[in-house]
């Protein structure tokens, strides 16, 4: 099956001369749940801005559902591309949670009944059903997160780009999120994650791509990844905590979740 994103020699110069992706080749297949992390400034967003048409390869190519993105407007690409900003604020634009939830449906010539059914169903799915007449604005920072995330969620594009979504979120906010990738995955979707946020990239992604200076350093599994040190200390990671935990008290493994990690001790306990 074809990837759902590929890109080949993408790269991305912006005004001014800084040269932000470098040549990133990447293929993310449909129904891949991918983290994207490197530090500040390695190209994260710049490489994921070209998936919905935000900005144009300065050389190379990037198609979505295998046609080159090249000429195509951001509108016809967001539609099968949705993508959640890093900053809540920056993407809202009306006077009410609920008006905002249903400009994608509008944007995208929905029926009032399918709007409507889109709407009860994110509004449920994200728990804001007690918020829908507030102003975006008004609202605590993890609602408005989760806000901009059901906004894109109601024109169900295929591929679902969230940029820091757990950036200030509380703990009821990431088991919402937790929830609802976990649901996009069951139903088929891909998602595409940017985090600084470890502890939820290997719990909550079964693929990981490593940037660095506008390359891709490492692209495999969790296990994989976070086993590499040496690729990790170039990207400036720190591995996850618990992962971290355990290299320093068992050889035997790599622990990704505190699940994983009682797990194991148990099963040494009682064998
Ligand atoms: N609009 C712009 N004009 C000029 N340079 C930019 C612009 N946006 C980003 N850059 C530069 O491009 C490089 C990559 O930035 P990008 O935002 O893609 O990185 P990132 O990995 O997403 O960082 P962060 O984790 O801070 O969001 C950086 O050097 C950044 O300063």
């Amino acid at each position: 099956m074809e990837p759902v994103i590929q890109t080949r020699n993408l790269v991305h110069e912006y005004k001014g001369g800084v040269r932000a992706l470098k040549g990133v080749d990447i293929d993310i297949h449909h129904n891949d749940v991918v983290s994207i992390i490197g530090q500040n400034g390695s190209g994260k967003t710049t490489l994921v801005r070209h998936f919905n048409g935000l900005l144009k390869p300065t050389e190379g190519t990037v198609t979505v559902d295998g046609e080159d993105t090249e000429g195509k407007s951001v509108s016809f690409l967001s539609k099968k591309v949705g993508y959640a900003f890093q900053n809540p604020n920056h993407q809202f634009f009306c006077e009410t949670v609920k008006d905002e939830l249903l400009v994608g449906p509008k944007n995208f010539k929905f029926s009032e009944t399918e709007a409507q059914e889109k709407l009860e169903y994110v509004v449920d799915l994200l728990e804001i059903e007690d918020i829908l007449t507030k102003h975006p604005m008004t609202l605590d920072y993890t609602r408005k997160k989760i806000v901009s995330i059901a906004s894109i969620l109601t024109f169900s594009p295929k591929v679902v780009i969230m940029d820091e979504p757990t950036g200030g979120l509380d703990e009821d906010g990431r088991k919402i999120l937790k929830n609802t990738m976990d649901l996009l995955h069951e139903q088929g979707n891909t998602v595409i994650m940017i985090s600084h946020d470890m502890d939820f990239v290997a719990e909550n992604t079964n693929r990981v791509i490593v940037m660095a200076e506008g390359q891709v350093l490492m692209d495999a599994d969790c296990q994989t990844v976070f086993r590499r040190e040496d690729v990790l200390k170039k990207a400036w990671i720190e591995p996850p905590q618990i992962t971290q935990l355990g290299n320093a008290v068992c050889k035997d493994g790599i622990f990704l979740s505190v699940n994983d990690f009682v797990t194991h001790f148990k099963n040494r306990i009682t064998t």
